[in-house]
């Protein structure tokens, strides 16, 4: 459905992606992770055409977004990292002119925009200015706009920033209801759980290309498999060195000391023999393999 080969866009003289190649497929949940600046927002605009590459390939539906952005903007809904709603207007009277501009049929439009207004919670509000709804309605409302169309390819792009855990668990059950209908789904996020939670495949990216792909599970298994124990900093001097002697891997920030081992047993083994109570044990994540692969794990043996 989305397929980029040595993708390239650059700015003046600054390279925000740097040969990107991957391959989304219909059908997916598909998550695009990397830490700020590596370049996500920009292939998504490349996708639908608003920002034009430099150099490598890029198709979408099998049309090249350069010359036939209109063709793929008509099978895809995007949430866009900001609202961009109409402030002065209600919510339907902006849903109805975001109707007009993507051509659904008049005698449509007032239907459509109802049954989705309902799907997002939110038929309360129809005649509600926008300037008054919290942040998490006016998300809401900014899936009913990019579903409006009935897209074959959503676009979520940080969807669930800021918001309330109520309003993301919500956001999450819609999205997970439009992979189970069909639809093929696009999430760039910085919440490793929503990714986890979400994706069926997703890829991490760095400096503007792709470090690693795979599923949520694989990717684990394969860069950080085992088990994180969390300690206290106060543990810090004697983890270290048991660190070295063990080959775990152990690293430390404000809250405390991670060390990873492949066995859970490794873990329990430093109470037992070290008479060091780790404040939690949990199977190693998403978040670790992100912070694996982006640099920036502080690490003993990196
Ligand atoms: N129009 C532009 N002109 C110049 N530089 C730009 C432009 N758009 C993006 N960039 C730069 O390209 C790089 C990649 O930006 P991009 O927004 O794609 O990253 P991102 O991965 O989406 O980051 P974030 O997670 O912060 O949203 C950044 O360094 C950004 O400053």
């Amino acid at each position: 459905m989305i397929i980029a080969k040595s993708l390239v866009k650059t700015f003046g003289d600054f390279t925000a992606v740097n040969g990107l190649d991957l391959s989304i497929k219909q059908g997916e949940c598909f998550g695009l992770l990397g830490p700020n600046g590596a370049g996500k927002s920009t292939f998504i605009s490349m996708t639908y055409g608003t920002v034009q590459r430099t150099g490598g390939e890029l198709s979408v539906f099998g049309h090249d977004p350069r010359t036939n952005s209109r063709e793929i903007k008509k099978r895809m809904g995007v949430v866009t990292q900001d609202n961009a709603l109409d402030e002065s207007l209600t919510v339907m009277e902006n849903m109805m002119i975001y109707c007009a501009f993507i051509g659904v049929p008049r005698s449509e439009r007032q239907k459509r925009v109802l049954d989705l207004l309902e799907y997002m919670n939110l038929t309360h509000k129809k005649d509600t200015k926008i300037l008054t709804l919290s942040g998490g309605m006016k998300r809401r409302l900014v899936f009913v706009r990019a579903l409006l169309g009935r897209p074959e390819l959503l676009i979520l792009d940080e969807p669930t920033t800021g918001l309330d855990p109520a309003v993301r668990h919500l956001l999450w059950g819609k999205v997970k209801e439009l992979h189970q209908q069909g639809t093929t789904i696009v999430l760039t996020t910085h919440y490793m759980h929503e990714a986890e939670v979400l994706c069926n495949r997703l890829v991490i990216m760095n400096h503007g290309k792709v470090s690693a792909e795979g599923t949520p599970k694989d990717m684990i298994h394969k860069f950080t498999p085992g088990f994180v124990g969390i300690f206290s900093l106060e543990d810090r001097m004697k983890l270290a060195d048991l660190s070295q002697q063990k080959s775990f891997h152990f690293n430390e920030d404000a809250s405390g000391v991670y060390v990873r081992a492949n066995a859970l047993s490794d873990l329990t083994s430093l109470h037992s023999d070290h008479g060091l109570n780790p404040l939690q044990i949990r199977p190693s994540n998403l978040e670790d393999v992100f912070l694996k692969l982006t640099g920036q794990e502080l690490s003993a043996d990196a």
